[in-house]
C-alpha cells in the first residue's frame, strides 16, 4: 500500500472554505479520477499535492514519505511528483526531445524509450511542439512527467482540449503509458465517462470533500446520494418502502442488497434496467430522444403519475403516445445505505 495519504487538508481563499479537511488515500500504482462540479475543489487539492501551494492544515504522505505536517511542506522539486495540466505544459522554444529530457540527469536516459511508453513514434523527437497535434502534445507532456521516474504522477483535466475521438484515444495511451511505469496517479477531469472508463477508483469531489471513493463499478451501482449518483449517469430514484432485501415502488418490487433497515426509502435504478415490452408497470410514452445506438424514453406511470426515464436499444424504440409495460432488470441500491 504505502501510496499517497492525505489526511485532514483544508484550504480557504479569503473566507471561502475550498477544501474542508479532505481524506483520501491511493495505493501504489493505482490510478484515481478526482471527478466532481466546477469549482469543488480538485485543482486546488492537486497544487496542494504537487507543492505549488501550502494548505492551512493536514498532512499528506507518499510512500511513507512526510511531503506536507501541519499544512505546509518540502519543495515541488523534492517531492517525486510529475505534474501535467490542461495544455500548453511544453516549452515551445524547445523540441519533442529536449522537452521531455528537461530536468533529467539520469545517465543512460533514453527518450525513445520515453516516447515508445506513451505510444508515440520516435522519428517525431525533432519536433517542435507547434508541429505535434493536441493529443501527441498531451502525450509528450506525459512522457516529460515520468521522464524523472516519479513516484506519482498529477493531471489536470489533461484531455479537455481534444475532441472527443482523440481523448477516448490519448486517455487509454496515457492509461497504458502509468501502468507501465507503475506510477499512482490523480487524474482531474469534468468528464464522467473519462473517470468510469480509465481510472481504478474515482473520487466525487463536491463542497470542498470527498463524498465518494469507489470503483467505476460501485460507484455507479451504489452511489452514496442523489447528487453523486447525477455525477455518473442519469438516475431513475423511486420512493419505497424496504422491507428485507426488497423495495416496494411504483416500477413493482426491486431486489435491493442485505442490510439496509426496513422503513421508507429512496430506490435507484438506472433507466438501462427499465425493460419495456407488454408485461409490467404501466405507462404511457412521453417523450422519445434518438441517438443511433440507443434512445431515452420517457414515460408517466399510469397509476402513480411518476415520471420515469427508460434507455432502450436503437432498434426498439417505441413512438410516443404508446402504452407499454416496464419491468426491471438487476438490483436497486438504496441512496444513503453504507454500500455493501
Ligand atoms: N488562488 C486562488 N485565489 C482565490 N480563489 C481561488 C484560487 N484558486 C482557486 N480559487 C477558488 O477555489 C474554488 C475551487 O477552485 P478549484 O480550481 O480547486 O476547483 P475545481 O474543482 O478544480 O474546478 P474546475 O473543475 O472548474 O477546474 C473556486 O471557487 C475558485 O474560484
Amino acid at each position: 500500500m504505502s501510496g499517497l495519504k492525505i489526511r485532514g487538508v483544508s484550504k480557504s481563499f479569503g473566507d471561502q472554505l475550498v477544501l474542508d479537511q479532505v481524506d483520501l488515500e491511493i495505493p501504489n500504482g493505482s490510478i484515481v479520477a478526482a471527478l466532481g462540479p466546477s469549482g469543488g475543489g480538485k485543482t486546488t487539492l492537486l497544487r496542494i499535492i504537487a507543492g505549488f501551494l501550502d494548505a492551512d492544515a493536514g498532512s499528506i504522505s507518499l510512500g511513507g514519505t512526510s511531503l506536507v505536517t501541519g499544512g505546509r511542506g518540502i519543495p515541488p522539486q523534492h517531492r517525486g511528483i510529475g505534474y501535467v495540466p490542461q495544455e500548453g505544459a511544453l516549452f515551445p522554444h524547445l523540441n519533442v526531445a529536449a522537452n521531455i529530457a528537461f530536468g533529467v540527469r539520469r545517465r543512460g536516459f533514453d527518450v525513445d524509450e520515453m516516447l515508445e511508453l506513451v505510444d508515440l513514434d520516435p522519428s517525431l523527437k525533432r519536433r517542435f511542439p507547434h508541429e505535434l497535434s493536441g493529443g501527441q502534445q498531451q502525450r509528450v507532456a506525459l512522457a516529460r512527467a515520468l521522464a524523472p521516474r516519479p513516484s506519482m504522477v498529477l493531471m489536470d483535466e489533461p484531455f479537455s482540449s481534444l475532441d472527443a475521438g482523440l481523448r477516448v484515444e490519448t486517455g487509454k495511451a496515457v492509461i497504458r503509458a502509468l501502468r507501465a511505469a507503475d506510477a499512482t496517479a490523480i487524474l482531474v477531469t469534468h468528464d464522467q465517462d473519462e473517470a468510469l472508463a480509465l481510472a481504478d477508483q474515482v473520487a466525487v469531489m463536491r463542497d470542498g470533500r470527498v463524498a465518494q471513493l469507489a470503483s467505476p463499478e460501485e460507484l455507479y451501482r451504489a452511489p452514496v446520494d442523489a447528487a453523486v449518483a447525477g455525477f455518473v449517469g442519469s438516475v431513475v430514484i423511486l420512493p419505497a418502502a424496504i422491507s428485507g432485501q426488497v423495495a416496494s415502488t411504483p416500477l413493482g418490487d426491486i431486489s435491493i442488497p442485505a442490510g439496509t433497515s426496513s422503513g421508507t426509502a429512496q430506490v435507484l435504478v438506472r433507466p438501462e434496467q427499465l425493460v419495456l415490452g407488454t408485461a409490467g408497470v404501466r405507462a404511457i410514452v412521453e417523450d422519445v430522444s434518438f441517438f443511433g445506438h440507443d434512445a431515452t424514453v420517457r414515460l408517466i406511470l399510469v397509476d402513480s403519475a411518476l415520471t420515469v426515464e427508460a434507455r432502450v436499444p436503437g432498434t426498439d424504440v417505441p413512438a410516443v403516445g404508446d402504452a407499454v409495460g416496464i419491468s426491471i432488470r438487476g438490483t436497486g441500491s438504496v441512496l444513503g445505505a453504507a454500500p455493501q
